[in-house]
């Protein structure tokens, strides 16, 4: 579904992205993991075409990406930083939007229900708290029914509650085929979901490994466990 050949970006002399080579398929749910400006955001930026790599490419479903734009109608994105219009209240939003999408066949409205955005809908979206605004920002991803999620720190401020509905609709979500890209640092989020795992270190690929393979080598079962195991110096697992 997403196939990124040998993709390079550098900021200046600072090498960001060093010849990415990996296949992303339908159904997959990555969980997308490395240290703090490990080139995490830059590779999900790529994939959306808001960052151009100085060598390399991206095709999605077998096409370029490069100077294309219709192929983002196929992405649902959730940054890491929401940036809202925030005189605009929530249900304009939405409304808005909406209204920018042709062709659109059905919306996928369960998370702006679930998370109960119809009461805030009078809200401004500057008067939102941080966790309100994720939960806004969750309900846009899914709402042109995607064939490819991806979120950068989509649980980060959510409650609880907030949480687990979000971790259920990405639960469904795979169950439906769709590939999800997670990146993130709150690794319990991510063990009911997760089919594999990219670590990214030094903008190369550490290991990129189906999450079985992970248990099975480290005997553990846990994401975090897994990932102590994996980046203590003394093993020799990867
Ligand atoms: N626009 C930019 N100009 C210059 N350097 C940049 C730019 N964007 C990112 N970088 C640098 O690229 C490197 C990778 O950043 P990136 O945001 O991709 O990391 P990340 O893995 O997502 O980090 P984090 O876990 O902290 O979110 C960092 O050293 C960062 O400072």
């Amino acid at each position: 579904m997403i196939s990124i050949e040998g993709l390079t970006k550098k900021y200046g002399k600072l090498s960001v992205l060093d010849h990415i080579d990996i296949k992303f398929e339908k159904g997959q749910c990555l969980a997308l993991i490395g240290p703090n400006g490990s080139g995490k955001t830059t590779l999900i930026k790529i994939l959306l075409g808001l960052v151009i790599p100085n060598s390399g490419r991206v095709l999605i479903n077998g096409k370029n990406i490069h100077g294309q734009y219709r192929y983002r109608e196929q992405i649902g994105y959730m940054p890491q930083i929401n940036q809202f219009p925030e005189h605009m209240r929530v249900d304009q939003l939405f409304a808005l939007v909406k209204s920018v999408r042709s062709g659109v066949k059905g919306y996928d409205e369960e998370l702006y229900h679930d998370f109960g955005l119809e009461e805030m809908g009078k809200k401004r979206l500057g008067a939102l708290s941080g966790g309100m605004r994720q939960k806004v920002s969750a309900a846009l991803c899914f709402l042109f029914r995607p064939e490819i999620l991806i979120m950068d720190e989509p649980t980060a401020g959510l409650d609880p509650l907030s949480n687990e509905i979000l971790i259920s609709k990405l639960k469904s979500s795979r169950r439906e085929g769709k590939l999800i890209l997670i990146s993130s640092h709150i690794l319990n989020d991510l063990d009911e979901i997760t089919s594999d795992v990219l670590y990214l270190m030094d903008g190369r690929v550490r290991f990129y490994k189906s999450i079985e393979e992970l248990k099975a080598t480290t005997s553990e079962q846990r994401l975090n466990r897994i990932m102590a195991c994996l980046l203590n110096p003394k093993e020799a697992y990867v």
